[in-house]
């Protein structure tokens, strides 16, 4: 079983093709850490915003940008999940819902990746109807699908193509979140598309 996946695993990364290296991800973190502390910086503003990060996808990016934060803030997460481990997403599925310490509050979410945007559709409407002030979507990255989405990002690290990727929090199948880059995997290895 073990043997499995490892070769599965290795030899999806084989045929993949790195779109984005490990400098150009940490470039474009710390260009999105700047933007949110020149918005919530200003300490006459007196804010105090709660950031949410949504799990799995976005621990990586989570993990890296929070350090980056200048100003005070709250931080949670949610779980969410649509893609399960298939390359083709379905119907959005809760985990962990948000905590009602968003009624009031001044949202930044965190996520990987807006790609057909319906988990962000999703996760927008959920936490405005549970009473919060202003919901700021931060992705870092945006898949440039040639449609329009159902929701828009107010922040994006990189526009990417309409690759199905790899990497900084992003999987196929389960496989490769930990790589510090963005692979594309070769339409070949998908299953579904
Ligand atoms: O814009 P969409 O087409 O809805 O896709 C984007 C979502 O898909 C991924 O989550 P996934 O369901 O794969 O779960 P994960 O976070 O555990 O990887 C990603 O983290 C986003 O939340
Ligand atoms: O391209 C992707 N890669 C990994 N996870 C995803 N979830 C939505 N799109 C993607």
């Amino acid at each position: 079983m073990q043997d499995f996946h490892h070769n599965r695993a290795r030899s999806l990364l084989a045929n993949a093709e790195e779109l984005y290296d490990q400098e150009t991800v940490q470039a474009a973190v710390r260009r999105m850490a700047g933007a949110l502390n020149d918005r919530y910086g200003d300490a006459s503003r007196q804010e105090f915003p709660l950031v949410l990060g949504v799990m799995g996808g976005a621990v990586v990016f989570t993990g890296n940008i929070l350090p980056q934060l200048t100003f005070p803030l709250e931080f949670d997460y949610i779980h969410v999940s649509r893609y399960g481990d298939d390359d083709q997403g379905g119907k959005v599925v809760w985990k962990v819902v948000p905590r009602p310490t968003v009624s009031g509050r001044t949202v930044i979410v965190l996520d990987d990746i807006l790609d057909e945007g319906e988990t962000l559709a999703h996760v927008k409407e959920r936490l405005l109807e549970m009473g919060a002030k202003e919901v700021i979507i931060a992705v870092f990255c945006d898949k440039d699908i040639g449609k329009v989405k159902p929701v828009k990002a107010d922040l994006v690290g990189i526009t990417i193509p309409n690759r199905f990727v790899v990497g900084f929090g992003m999987d196929a199948y389960g496989y490769w979140r930990n790589l510090p880059g963005l692979w594309a995997i070769n339409p070949d290895d998908l299953s579904t598309r």
